[in-house]
Parts: structure tokens; C-alpha cells; sequence
């Protein structure tokens, strides 16, 4: 079964969360950002989840206190059948875990929900905590075995991913949405101009020579029909038609960069780009 993953949080204008729960062609839905991290043991997180939450931050952090839409929702969303993840960082993010302690004294203040695991989308000062953070997440996870908790990640296109590339080789993933935009030399795009540069092949040994061989691997695409790095529909059916067949046990599905932009992207017959996707997947 492929799925099709999307974030929500950073979406212009954007619904609410319950809005994209009630969407069936929705698998896996990415709540960004967590976008603040610790830079000691002890310290705040910060999150931003764009126009959702009422501004409210718990005293002297930069962590939103008042997101009631999203805690509401999200057991909702959960009842749905989706997974719900949290992402760690997005773009301009103060990232850097410092070190190992650093990683694993990373506080948890996320609401008494349960979300079904943590995405870490990484986009500047990776390296070495993450594979400790996600490897300290494990252990946690271990002591709820009745529980299914995933980790994903998003690494740009380029090989290694010089912020998630470490702790891909060390830590195990559940899931990997390659972000195939964003950058020109391994766009998906790039599969459709004279470079083809585009790397799924090189991800799939990458993921096969991680620490969990069985990672699921996605292709992240643009869903706003104005970025440089768009793909239609057509286009799309091409691509993944060949990836999902030439790597059937690697291959996961399809990240959307992001689920307003998707609802937004509607085609001649009325289906939303996530709705486009689906149909992609299960042609
Ligand atoms: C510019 N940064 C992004 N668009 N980030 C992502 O797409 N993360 C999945």
C-alpha cells in the first residue's frame, strides 16, 4: 500500500486540521513546525503552525501555548485512520541540536495528545544529535510496544543530505520524504529536462545500506502549480509509474510540500492535486 503524506501547518490561509483529517485520499499528515529547538539541556522548544494556535506562548518560550484547533483535531484525525506526525525544524528553523546531551534532553511539552511519531525536517546545522535524538525516540517508543510510533525525515535531493545524512546512516526511519524540489541538480523535474538528475535510484541504496534497510521511501513534490519545480499529473503518472515498479519494496508513496497548496491545485475535473496523487498511486 502507498500513501500519500502531506504537511499542514505552514499553508496559506490554511484550514484547519480537521478540514484535511476528513480528506480519504490523506495517509499521513506532517504538522510543521516545531521550529524552535533547545540549545541546551533544559531549554524551550519553539513551535509556528502559521495562522493556526491564538498567539499565546508559555511564559518566556517561544513555544505556542494556545493551539486548541490542532490538539482538538488531532484525535479526530487519529479516529480517521490518518497518521499524524510532528515535524522538527522547516525552513528558517533554529535548528542545531548541539550534542548528544543536548538531543536527549530535548523536552517533550507537546500536549497530552499522542501524535503517532516525529518528523524531522531538517534544513540547516544537522548532524550528529539527531542520530542520538532519534535513536533516544526508540527507546521511548520501546516502552509502548503496543503502540505503533514512527520517524521520518525529509533530506533534500543531493547525496548525502548534509543535515540528515548521518543520522540516516545511524538511526532507523520509518519513513524518508526525499525532498525532489528545492533543488535543481536531483529535481524531480530534472527527470523531465536534458540533466535528469533526479536520484531515486542512488536514495533507494541509500535507504538499503541505512539503519533500517525496510524504510519506506517517498518522492516529495511541489503541490503549487507556480513552483519552478512542479510536476503534472501526467507527468507525475510517468515518474512514479516507473520508480513504484522498478522498487516495489522501497518505494512508500508521495510527499506533498503542502496540503492548502494541494486543496488549492484543482484540475480540469475538480480533483485536487492530493486527490491527483492518489489516482497516481493507485492507477
Ligand atoms: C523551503 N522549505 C521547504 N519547502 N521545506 C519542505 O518542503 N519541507 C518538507
Amino acid at each position: 500500500k502507498s500513501n500519500v503524506a502531506v504537511y499542514w501547518g505552514q499553508g496559506y490561509n490554511q484550514d484547519r486540521l480537521s478540514h484535511f483529517c476528513q480528506e480519504s485520499t490523506l495517509d499521513i499528515i506532517i504538522l510543521g513546525f516545531i521550529n524552535v529547538f533547545p540549545e541546551a539541556v533544559g531549554d524551550w522548544p519553539g513551535s509556528n503552525f502559521g495562522n493556526q494556535c491564538d498567539g499565546t506562548v508559555y511564559e518566556g518560550t517561544e513555544l505556542l501555548e494556545g493551539c486548541h484547533q490542532i490538539w482538538e483535531d488531532i484525535p479526530s484525525c487519529k479516529a480517521m485512520g490518518k497518521t499524524v506526525l510532528l515535524s522538527l525544524g522547516g525552513e528558517g528553523a533554529t535548528t542545531g541540536v548541539l550534542d548528544h546531551e543536548t538531543a536527549l534532553g530535548f523536552p517533550r511539552p507537546f500536549q497530552n495528545n499522542t501524535i503517532d511519531g516525529f518528523d524531522f525536517d531538517v534544513e540547516s546545522d544537522g548532524g550528529h544529535g539527531y542520530g542520538s535524538m532519534i535513536t533516544r525516540f526508540r527507546e521511548h517508543y520501546a516502552s509502548y510496544p503496543e503502540e505503533n510510533f514512527y520517524i521520518s525525515g525529509a533530506p533534500q535531493c543531493e547525496i548525502p543530505d548534509a543535515q540528515l545524512g548521518y543520522a540516516i546512516d545511524h538511526a532507523a526511519f520509518d519513513f524518508i520524504w526525499v525532498q525532489f524540489y528545492n533543488t535543481p541538480s536531483c529535481s524531480a523535474a530534472s527527470y523531465f529536462d536534458l540533466t535528469d538528475g533526479f536520484n531515486f535510484d542512488a536514495w533507494v541504496a541509500v535507504v538499503l545500506s541505512s539503519a533500517n534497510p525496510s524504510a519506506k521511501l517517498y518522492i516529495g513534490l511541489p503541490a503549487d502549480p507556480t513552483s519552478a519545480y512542479y510536476l503534472t499529473e501526467d507527468q507525475v503518472t510517468e515518474l512514479v509509474g516507473k520508480y513504484m515498479l522498478l522498487y516495489p519494496d522501497t518505494f512508500g508513496g508521495i510527499m506533498l510540500w503542502e496540503a492548502t497548496a494541494a486543496d488549492n491545485n484543482v484540475d480540469a475535473q475538480g480533483l485536487t492535486y492530493t486527490e491527483q496523487m492518489k489516482e497516481v498511486l493507485y492507477y
